[in-house]
């Protein structure tokens, strides 16, 4: 395709550590990425927050999904409407309940709804139709990642890592010719991320995070429960594979005995254990790790992951990306493979039985 079929497309991703929403636009035609243009992030108040944690692990008509879906839906309009110039918008929604091999998945927020809010063609419900086909509807970055890939001139297999709520992990080969060809792709959840150390600093100290990874770094870790961690089925399952935000019940129990310092650092070696543990299924060794999401602002929990792998670690800035609006990114990029009929997904990164279009287009005034 030539350039002239590019289109800039406009992101929006609200993840599983509820801070907020992301928007980004990027030019592209569904295969390369041609330029990144506008990025803005709006924060849920408190209150939004509350609303949407009270409807997590529920389902659509269960009590409270609609209050959350109309909080998304608001905060999203607002964000969206500061962007100018797009022709196409990839709404990802907010994922409230998440089982592929039973009820489904569930992201709140209508598209058809901001379709019309907006003026503009929104495409939405990227994951069901890979569940549907008997994937894991997630992770779906993967595709981007290989654009990405591409864009940077990566000649080598490399691998990105999400650390947002949870990880997810994308091992791929840029000298194939495109994500869904045998041996380009292969993605996965990992394990909890910063899920866990949220919501310890939370309950124990009234605070967001962890900020920086600073209270991690006073802790000793917990090797019994490090251990233990490490014995869940979910390790032992073959990729592809996806979680739910709160799939390790278990982890924050484990950790009450400790004192706030020893438990943020034992769940921050939680979650780089399990990024290590998760790059022991890549096909071929990598020439780097590259880290997108909040994660890669706690050094910490950085450190951590370099210390087991066996290859630099590198925050994706290393590279000229936005760490912060990769995601956002993703949606905008698989918008318009969308809107062009290209798949979004493939076994191997989800496990759906053949390459898969997710996502419905809605057009306002349709
Ligand atoms: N300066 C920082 N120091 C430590 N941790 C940070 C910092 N900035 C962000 N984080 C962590 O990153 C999290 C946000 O990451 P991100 O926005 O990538 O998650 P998400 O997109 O909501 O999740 P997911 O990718 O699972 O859907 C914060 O909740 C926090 O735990
Ligand atoms: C069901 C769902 O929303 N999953 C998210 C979550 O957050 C991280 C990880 O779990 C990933 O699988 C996915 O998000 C990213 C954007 C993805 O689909 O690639």
């Amino acid at each position: 395709m030539a350039r002239t079929d590019a289109v800039w497309a406009l992101g929006a991703m609200s993840g599983t550590s509820l801070d907020g929403v992301d928007g980004a636009m990027i030019l592209t035609d569904g295969e390369r990425i041609f330029d990144f243009g506008h990025t803005a992030y709006r924060a849920y108040s408190e209150a939004e927050r509350e609303v949407i944690r009270a409807a997590l692990g529920r389902w659509p008509g269960e009590v409270g999904v609609e209050a959350a879906a109309e909080v998304v839906e608001t905060a999203h309009a607002a964000l969206l409407a500061l962007f100018r110039g797009a022709e196409l918008v990839g709404f990802h929604g907010q994922t409230l309940a998440h089982d592929p091999d039973g009820q489904g998945t569930h992201q709140a927020g209508s598209g058809a709804v901001l379709a019309e809010v907006l003026g503009l063609p929104v495409v939405w419900d990227f994951r069901s139709a890979d569940v549907g086909m008997g994937g894991q509807g997630a992770p779906l970055a993967p595709f981007y990642h290989f654009a990405c890939a591409k864009w940077i001139g990566a000649q080598a297999p490399l691998a990105f890592v999400n650390l947002g709520g949870v990880s997810n992990l994308t091992w791929l080969d840029p000298s194939r010719p495109a994500p869904e060809t045998p041996g380009a792709c292969l993605a996965f959840d990992t394990g909890p991320a910063n899920a866990p150390v949220n919501d310890l600093m939370r309950a124990r100290l009234g605070l967001d995070h962890d900020e920086g990874g600073a209270l991690a770094a006073e802790g000793r870790v917990d090797a019994a429960v490090l251990d233990a961690f490490l014995t869940h089925p979910y390790f032992f399952r073959m990729p592809p594979k996806s979680l739910d935000r709160n799939d390790f019940p278990g982890l924050p129990k484990a950790v009450a005995g400790l004192s706030d310092a020893d438990a943020a650092a034992t769940l921050t070696a939680a979650a780089a254990a399990s990024v290590i543990r998760g790059a022991e299924h890549f096909p071929a060794p990598v020439e780097r790790l590259l880290v997108t999401g909040g994660g890669r602002h706690n050094r910490t929990l950085m450190a951590m992951i370099a210390q087991g792998m066996g290859c630099p670690v590198q925050p994706v800035e290393a590279v000229g990306l936005d760490g912060d609006m990769l995601e956002a990114q993703a949606f905008a990029y698989l918008a318009v493979r969308v809107a062009r009929g290209l798949p979004t997904s493939c076994p191997a990164t989800t496990g759906a039985r053949v390459a898969v279009g997710g996502g419905q287009i809605s057009r306002p005034d349709a």
